[in-house]
């Protein structure tokens, strides 16, 4: 770099801090505006509301009215929040007002020209950039190109130009701290630093330093289906963050953030990723873990969490985890798709629609109405026309109920007060004569009667998912690998657990599925695109279930097999080539991300090597001290060494965490550690990640990563089979800086086996004796 080039650069810094920095001034100004605009419009608004009408008319007009103040309202509050966005983006600018330069001379140009990039544009009055926004099609030149020629794709096709120079900026409170030329994508420098920091309590977002293969993620938009596999700490959920920003931004015009949805896999991670999109100046995605889904789709039934099953499936055997995989596979949900293609008027479930104790539509007459619709139609157009039938029928029945009996004696039994508040709205001289003023009254009367009828049709009560799933399981011819026995066992299972309204996570997407395509209803076409963080840890089925009901969505499913928890691993192109299947997708495409960011150098060596085909990965080389091994005989004494443990590693580290194999390990520790350290045992309802010493069962730090990770009891007892390798993979993964494993009597062979080298870690090994060494 050419001395003054630093002086150069601040100058330029000082010069549009300053420029910022008059702007939001302005921006303030035009707020208080906007907030002024707002309370007015809010206050006539209510002031409107808070009259009462009489007079019919007067009703008719004032609700026109009052709906477009109301438009108004929403109108002056969106106003708001873009000014308030806006001027957040300029202050975190004038802090940091941008990162990279790109001097780049275009094809048929002669002379260069110098681009600044940072979190947001930046123009002056007169439409200069003076920083481009890092999603605009330019800035992938930062991100991708090395110096010489580089294409980038513009909304008008791909151009070409002359890449002659990258320098990339640490700037804070608007000094540069940092600056160095590159020819690398983006350089190693950058990335040591931002890595190389202690953990937040928030994740942070990757603006600066996103690598070339990251980038390809983020700038997709071409594929239906784009699955990402990813090992540990390769920054897939910072890219699918980034891609969410970039999405928003690319199709400003026809995508909203709740458009978007994201199914993360704990509430910890929900607010874990919270601050991401807003310091990009986006709002956040919709999030939903899968059990809030289920609980929302379930109501009445408890849904076992996806955490129940993890701490059952540690005890379950073969043929078990043989049936759960059945359940789970496309071919369950494709038998139970062709179910109900071919279901036979007499095999649907329809239900009797009581009224007042007595039958109202018996399940044989609703099964008639729908056996007039013919064959060759689909079972949930059949459904929805036996629907339409019976709500026309209930009409009519309502408007021949109005002479009824049981009418009669109830407008006698009006008081005045009641008929007053029927005749709210009405005014005696619309009606004819007196019989149109009692019909009036006894057809309010009979509609408000029959609306629990009117419900359960609308809400398809008239047939029951319930016991159609059952009737389904009972006539499904099995695999060979399947015990009839343990079949019939689950079977009983489902229906005992449904009595005690539970219901096991393995028949949740299913029953759902089949509900839904018998109905024809459950589908939200206004989602674009549904993303699935940590993959691995769902099943074909529930995501073909999530297909049915997001038609419109583009999938973008990401996670890494080799973190399955409690389960074999599954190669990512057999993957996507079931879900292509599955799925009928045209334009799929699988990115791979093999470096990984989040831990040392050696950590990730030692995490690797725990694999059986981990040399793929690629450790990002930050220096730091070897995991170690602590190797206990004596349960006190191994207590005694985590404790030792934790002093040590709070002295360097704000947050320490403790990963157990279950629940019930976790509540031990805490007992053990909380009256020494101020701890915390996460359990799933938790949203937040305080610092210090954290005790969480390993399922719950999904996604997540920590200072400092101690995992517990790594013991051949405790992990004793080839399916928990993904589980001690996760926990030697979620630790940014120092790993340290503690055993409980002999380590488990998944860890001492031969091709973990005995230099990847440092062994504190006490012999049965009791002596150090
Ligand atoms: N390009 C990057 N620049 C700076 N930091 C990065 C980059 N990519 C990843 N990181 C950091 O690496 C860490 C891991 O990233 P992230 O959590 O997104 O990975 P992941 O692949 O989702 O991990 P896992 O599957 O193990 O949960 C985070 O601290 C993230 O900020």
């Amino acid at each position: 770099m050419e001395p003054g080039e630093y002086r150069i650069e601040q100058d330029r810094v000082d010069s549009i801090v300053d420029q910022i920095k008059r702007r939001i001034q302005k921006t303030r100004f035009d707020l208080a505006k906007a907030h002024e605009e707002t309370e007015n419009v809010q206050q006539n608004y209510r002031a409107n509301t808070s009259v009462n009408y009489f007079e019919v008319d007067d009703r008719i007009e004032t609700s026109a009215e009052l709906q477009q103040q109301r438009g108004l309202v929403n109108r002056d509050i969106e106003n708001e929040s873009i000014i308030k966005r806006q001027l957040n983006t300029l202050k975190d600018l004038a802090n940091s007002p941008y990162f990279g330069r790109i001097d780049i001379v275009d094809e048929d140009e002669t002379t260069p020209e110098e681009l600044y990039i940072g979190t947001a544009s930046f123009v002056d009055d007169d439409q200069n950039f003076l920083i481009y926004d890092w999603r605009a099609p330019i800035a992938s030149i930062y991100y991708n190109g090395t110096l010489g020629k580089v294409k980038y794709t513009t909304p008008v096709g791909e151009l070409s130009a002359e890449l002659l120079k990258k320098r990339q900026f640490q700037i804070q409170n608007g000094e540069i701290d940092n600056m160095f030329d590159t020819n690398e994508t983006v350089g190693d420098e950058m990335l040591q630093h931002a890595l190389g920091e202690q953990n937040n309590e928030t994740m942070q977002n990757i603006v600066a330093t996103i690598q070339s293969e990251q980038n390809d993620i983020i700038r997709d938009t071409k594929s239906d289906l784009l699955v990402v596999q990813g090992v540990a700490g390769s920054g897939k959920t910072s890219a699918i963050l980034q891609r969410i920003a970039f999405l928003l931004y690319h199709s400003r015009s026809s995508l909203e953030a709740d458009q978007i949805v994201l199914l993360s896999p704990n509430k910890l991670f929900s607010h874990y990723i919270s601050d991401v999109l807003p310091s990009l100046g986006e709002r956040n995605m919709r999030q939903v873990t899968l059990a809030e889904f289920f609980a929302h789709r379930f109501e009445g039934l408890n849904v076992q969490t996806i955490f129940d099953r993890y701490e059952h499936q540690q005890k379950m055997d073969t043929q078990q985890i043989k049936l759960r995989e059945y359940k789970g596979s496309a071919e369950f949900m494709h038998q139970l798709a062709d179910y109900i293609t071919d279901i036979d008027a007499n095999d649907i479930q329809f239900s009797t629609i009581y009224f007042r104790g007595k039958p109202f539509f018996t399940a044989d007459d609703i099964k008639h109405v729908y056996e007039q619709y013919p064959k060759r139609m689909h079972t949930a157009q059949r459904i929805l026309k036996t629907k339409n039938t019976l709500i026309k029928t209930l009409k009519r029945r309502i408007n021949t109920s109005i002479h009824d009996q049981w009418v009669n004696e109830e407008l006698e039994n009006l008081s005045d007060e009641r008929i007053r508040t029927m005749m709210k709205g009405k005014q005696l001289r619309e009606f004819q004569s007196q019989d149109d003023e009692r019909d009036f009254l006894a057809a309010k009367i009979v509609k408000k009667e029959y609306r629990i009828i009117y419900d359960a049709i609308y809400n398809n009560n008239f047939f029951d998912p319930y016991i159609q799933y059952d009737h389904f399981l009972n006539q499904l011819p099995l695999p060979s690998d399947i015990d009839e026995s343990i079949w019939k066992q689950s079977v009983n299972d489902f229906k005992d657990e449904l009595e005690k309204h539970q219901l096991s996570l393995d028949n949740a997407a299913p029953l759902l599925y089949l509900r839904d395509l018998i109905t024809g209803e459950g589908r939200n076409r206004a989602i674009q695109y549904l993303f699935v963080d940590e993959m691995q840890d769902y099943s074909i089925a529930q995501l073909i279930y999530l297909k049915l009901i997001f038609p419109n969505a583009k999938f973008n499913l990401i996670g890494d097999s080799e973190q399955a928890l409690f389960k074999a691993v599954e190669k990512p192109t057999e993957l996507l080539n079931k879900l292509n299947n599955a799925f009928g997708t045209k334009k799929s495409r699988l990115i791979k991300l093999n470096r990984s960011y989040r831990s040392t150098y050696q950590i990730t060596t030692f995490a690797k090597s725990l694999l059986p085909d981990g040399n793929d990965i690629e450790a990002f080389n930050r220096q730091g001290p070897l995991p170690k091994m602590i190797i206990r005989y004596d349960l006190n004494d191994a207590f005694d060494s985590l404790k030792k443990t934790l002093e040590d590693q709070l002295s360097d580290n704000g947050t320490v965490a403790v990963l157990t194999k279950n629940i019930a390990e976790a509540k031990e520790i805490y007992h053990q550690i909380n009256r020494q350290f101020e701890t915390t045992l996460l359990g799933d309802a938790d949203r937040t990640l305080p610092k210090g010493v954290v005790v969480l069962p390993i399922y719950l730090a999904k996604g997540l990563e920590f200072d400092s990770v101690i995992g517990w009891n790594v013991s051949a007892d405790n992990y004793n089979s080839p399916d928990l390798i993904g589980t001690l993979y996760t926990i030697a993964t979620r630790a940014m800086h120092s790993l340290v494993l503690i055993s409980v009597g002999p380590v488990s062979p998944l860890i001492t086996k031969a091709n973990i080298p005995s230099d990847s870690f440092k062994i504190d090994h006490q012999l049965s004796n009791h002596n150090e060494v």
